[in-house]
């Protein structure tokens, strides 16, 4: 932030929108670009999105499939203890393979007039697109099966051709997180004790005095790894890292949540690209570049808004509204019309203020204010084609940016768009 600048009023809140990447001179092929990268000082994963601990995003399925599928999840905290602990040990216990628990969608009537052939199938997946979306999914047995459609006027094959590395422990374990409150230490430890590998303290306004000290004491009561947010400023990272010097990750962004409205109801708001510049920037200060990895959380949309925020500094990406629809979110399937959709909400909604005070007889409530709405957001289907997705366009955008890797990605360049520019560079003037 300015100093120098009359209350402020000189700082610029950049968004995704408002950059754009710069091209620069690319090495290598996009599909040989390298998404590996960690979340938090100790936790590596092969692809660079983390599910945000939101009771509508994560609980055991989604952290499992995401871990599966090479990324990772952090289970929320608006349950009790007891129930959350017994979430991280049911992801321990499960099996790293990808193809084990995929679920298995029955192919819409129609599609067996297309013959599907196979040859020397072992193990893999598939997604069936058809006019209008998902139209099935396939678990095949091999990842590098060949497919041949017929007829396929408007009928795509999503293949899998990757075999993603799970993200997993040094005993071959799926890895999860879960979130605390940084006032809730006895969590804290039952969580360590069950098996979460990483514990992410997840309040609103991190940058407070109490919160801070409470962080303190339990970054010393646990040894796994802690990332620590939200936050937006500089200050808040330096006053952070001054009390915690432990802190294993920072969790950057506030109020850019789609289901967010911190920044209409309070007025406050660090949009998740210009607070992981300021995460980044305090980490120069203080000789640590790199050293601590950044999570960018909220507003997420898409792989080009990923790629910004690892250009911006990030290590790693956090998702709430990409992973809602999902069908290994929590929430069931609701049928609105002919389409299906699943619930989203915020984590200050009322809503889930009201499920937190009823479940978790330790919480308490620092604020009388809801900063959240309640939704619904389209069903997407299984995570994988998400996730396949997420990866694959941020490997193009990294190819763009001329980065191999994460890590490249920082010295990469964004250049700011005018409003003119924001319109021209998306699709415009055709029927879409
Ligand atoms: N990322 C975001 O932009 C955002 C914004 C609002 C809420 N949330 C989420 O909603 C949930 C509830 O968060 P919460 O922090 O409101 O819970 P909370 O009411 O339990 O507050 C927890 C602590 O955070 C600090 N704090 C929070 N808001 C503050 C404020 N306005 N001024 C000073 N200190 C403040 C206080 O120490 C407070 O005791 C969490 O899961 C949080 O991540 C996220």
């Amino acid at each position: 932030m300015e100093e120098n600048s009359y209350h402020g009023i000189d700082t610029l809140l950049l968004t995704f929108d408002d950059v754009a990447i710069l091209p620069g001179l690319s090495t290598v092929e996009p599909h040989d670009v390298d998404l590996a990268t960690k979340v938090s000082k100790r936790i590596f994963v092969s692809t660079p999105f983390v599910s945000s601990p939101m009771d509508t995003v994560t609980e055991w399925r989604m952290a499992a499939a995401l871990a599966r599928l090479g990324a990772v999840g952090v289970i929320h905290r608006n349950m009790p203890r007891e129930e959350q602990a017994r979430q991280v040990r049911i992801v321990k216990g499960l099996s790293p393979s990808p193809w084990s628990e995929v679920p298995r969608i029955k192919l819409p009537d129609g599609l067996d007039n297309y013959s599907l052939i196979m040859e020397e199938v072992e193990a893999g997946a598939a997604v069936v697109f058809g006019a209008g979306g998902i139209k099935g999914y396939l678990v095949l047995e091999r990842p590098d099966a060949q497919f041949w459609l017929d007829k396929a006027r408007y009928l795509s094959l999503y293949l899998l051709r990757i075999r993603p590395l799970p993200t997993i422990d040094g005993d071959g374990r799926l890895i999860v997180g879960a979130a605390v409150s940084p006032f809730d230490i006895e969590r804290a430890r039952l969580l360590e004790k069950s098996g979460a590998d990483f514990l992410v303290v997840d309040v609103a306004h991190l940058h407070n005095t109490n919160a801070l000290s409470s962080l303190a004491r339990l970054v010393k009561e646990v040894s796994i790894d802690v990332v620590a947010g939200n936050l937006g400023t500089k200050e808040g990272v330096l006053d952070t890292l001054s009390r915690a010097e432990e802190v294993a990750g920072l969790r950057m962004g506030i109020s850019s949540g789609s289901i967010c409205s911190t920044g209409e109801v309070a007025g406050a708001a660090v949009p998740t690209l210009t607070a992981v510049m300021n995460a980044a920037q305090a980490l120069e200060e203080l000789g640590l570049a790199g050293r601590i990895p950044i999570i960018a959380d909220g507003g997420v949309r898409n792989a080009g808004d990923a790629a910004k925020a690892i250009i911006a500094g990030a290590s790693a990406v956090m998702g709430g509204r990409i992973f809602a629809g999902a069908e290994e979110s929590p929430g069931p399937r609701i049928r609105v019309g002919d389409r299906l959709y699943k619930p989203y909400r915020g984590m200050a909604s009322r809503g889930a203020m009201e499920r937190r005070f009823a479940v978790d007889r330790y919480s308490r409530q620092a604020k009388a204010v809801e900063e959240g709405v309640e939704g619904l957001v389209p069903y997407t289907g299984p995570v994988v084609k998400t996730l396949y997705e997420l990866a694959e366009g941020l490997k193009a955008a990294l190819g763009y940016a001329g980065a191999q890797d994460i890590i490249s990605a920082w010295r990469a360049r964004l250049a700011r768009v005018t409003p003119s520019g924001s319109r021209e560079i998306k699709p415009h003037d055709i029927l879409l």
